[in-house]
């Protein structure tokens, strides 16, 4: 964040303010199992195949995003994570064939949920603010998370590099940050209440990636 403004905003204030959830989203114990090489494999493919259907969900939410966007640039930038999405259902295909993964199974609860929440917040009578504020959230719990395992001194399994190069990557961190200053942005001119709805939504995702963690761990 340094050297951008970034550590100035909105956004970044909750990040402080919320820290606690903050942390325990992006170092959960499945995170740093993959960064200290201890993790299931089991653990691993439960949550391939249940991250695939949450990216079907996040396509619709995030095309949502594009008919709120007015200004050109944010539209873009939209449009850029709609393609990178495009690339990342095909990622998962390819890695579900290379591990023999079905992607045909049946959404676990706490993914359920949070494909629900990515519906409620599609829909069109949700502020910009708002939508952007989600959009922002869930993908820097993402970058954070795989970043971490990517740091020297990790023992990232080889055969899981791939995935966390896919989140932890500076360009994807470089998008992370874009949707922040976007998020930012709004959120100055966005009214009081707008902005407390925000802050709920941050809160909210970080608490459905945590219970996702979860459900990745959890052996039913
Ligand atoms: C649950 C979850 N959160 C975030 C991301 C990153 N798009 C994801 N693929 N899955």
């Amino acid at each position: 964040m340094s050297g951008d403004g970034g550590e100035s905003g909105t956004t970044a204030r909750w990040v402080e303010k919320h820290s606690p959830l903050y942390v325990q989203a992006t170092r959960h114990p499945f995170i740093c199992r993959i960064k200290d090489g201890s993790v299931n494999i089991s653990a691993f493919r439960r949550w391939l195949a249940q991250d695939y259907l949450f990216v079907r969900e996040f396509i619709p939410f995030i095309a949502s995003l594009l008919l709120k966007a007015s200004k050109e640039s944010d539209v873009d930038v939209v449009l850029g994570g709609i393609a990178a999405l495009n690339d990342e259902i095909s990622w998962f295909r390819k890695e579900a064939s290379k591990w023999g993964i079905s992607l045909n199974v049946v959404p676990q609860m706490a993914n359920l949920e949070y494909c629900r929440f990515l519906q409620s917040l599609a829909l069109p009578d949700v502020n910009y603010s708002v939508a952007m504020t989600a959009l922002w959230a869930i993908e820097t719990v993402y970058h954070e998370s795989f970043s971490f395992c990517l740091e020297s001194g990790s023992k990232t399994p080889d055969e899981l590099m791939e995935a966390c190069r896919r989140w932890g990557n500076t360009d994807f961190g470089q998008y992370c940050c874009t949707l922040r200053k976007i998020a930012d942005r709004c959120l100055e001119t966005s009214s009081g209440d707008v902005v407390t709805q925000s802050e709920e939504i941050f809160i909210r995702v970080l608490n459905f990636e945590n219970d996702f963690w979860n459900m990745s761990l959890s052996e039913l």
